[in-house]
């Protein structure tokens, strides 16, 4: 029988955390008045000490709230949002983040107003952070975690577009037992996370570990690549939805031949994002979606670990800004 993966430990984080009085938080955030509010969300501009934050409230029954505090709590690297304070009043838990300037990666990727797009070499950048603090979770953490909720609404940007990985609500610990797992994969019954972005064993047979985040990231590349949304609901498509890695997952599949090779640039070019008008290198955007596809593999063993994600994107960043 598989194990289930271990609850976070519910008992260290919280000494590193400044506790705020709920009355210092309402008046950072103007009464949590719907100016202070960012979109529909529970999150709330706030200036504390001078300086600019985010609120969040959450309910006191929501266990993500409990995960997020116990993992960021205790985790501190610079392509992870910083979790500093914290504030529990009338059932609600609040959290106060570092304020990330430019908002989630999400609003610059999909929305089409015709305002400022997102570089090539920005796009590079995020992919190399979000590599980095995967790359953390999973291999400088005692015990390692899983962030399992990977997409681009919880990738912040500061005001230098440098990427913040956020909502910690779903991330898992793993603990690791050699006598149950199996080539790095553990069970459990809960499957949650964000459509477009789980991987198939997890879908299934609700299999977790990091190749999990891996295949999440490889949905992101495409993201960075394309500008597309990972999944959407095309009005003629009897509810089903189309998912961009199986989209890409075609363009994978394209025979060799010379033929071949002319129409899979076509096709390559095709993909990226046309909000970039060509401003990138074409070499290293097919390496980049080469990546991205050996991310999005369905066997979860094909799939590269962070650390060498890592360093591909370092060299793909170099040949980007030049020497
Ligand atoms: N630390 C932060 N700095 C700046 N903006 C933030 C921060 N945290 C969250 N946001 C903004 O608030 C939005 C919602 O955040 P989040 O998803 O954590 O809250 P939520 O209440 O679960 O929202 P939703 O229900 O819309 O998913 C983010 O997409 C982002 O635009």
């Amino acid at each position: 029988m598989w194990p289930t993966v271990e609850a976070v430990d519910v008992r260290e984080a919280v000494w590193l955390l400044t506790v705020h009085d709920y009355g210092d938080l309402e008046r950072a955030t103007s009464g949590f008045s719907e100016e202070r509010r960012i979109g529909n969300s529970s999150v709330y501009r706030a200036v504390i000490n001078g300086g600019a934050s985010a609120v969040k409230r959450v309910h006191g029954d929501d266990v993500g709230a409990e995960t997020e505090v116990n993992v960021l709590g205790r985790l501190n690297h610079s392509s992870l949002i910083s979790l500093s304070g914290l504030c529990v009043h009338g059932g609600n838990t609040y959290m106060v983040f570092e304020f990330a300037e430019n908002g989630a990666l999400s609003d610059w990727l999909h929305v089409d107003g015709g305002g400022e797009v997102l570089g090539w070499s920005q796009r590079v950048q995020v992919a190399l952070d979000v590599a980095g603090g995967l790359n953390y979770l999973h291999n400088y953490t005692d015990p390692p975690y899983v962030h399992r909720n990977l997409n681009t609404s919880n990738i912040l940007l500061d005001a230098c577009f440098r990427a913040k990985l956020s909502n910690f609500g779903l991330a898992r610990a793993i603990t690791i037992d050699d006598d149950a797992k199996d080539g790095g994969l553990w069970m459990t019954r809960n499957v949650v996370g964000t459509q477009g972005y789980l991987a198939p064993e997890y879908v299934e047979h609700g299999l977790i570990g990091p190749q999990l985040d891996v295949f999440a990231f490889g949905v992101v590349l495409l993201q960075l690549l394309s500008g597309k949304e990972a999944a959407v609901a095309p009005p003629d498509n009897d509810g089903k939805m189309v998912l961009l890695w199986e989209e890409a997952e075609r363009l994978g599949r394209l025979g060799d031949g010379d033929d071949a090779k002319d129409d899979l640039l076509d096709r390559v070019t095709a993909f990226i994002d046309g909000r970039l008008h060509g401003q990138y290198p074409l070499d290293v955007a097919v390496a980049m979606l080469a990546l991205a596809l050996r991310c999005v593999a369905r066997e979860p063993r094909v799939r590269p670990p962070m650390a060498k994600l890592l360093l591909s994107l370092s060299g793909m960043y170099s040949s980007t800004i030049g020497p």
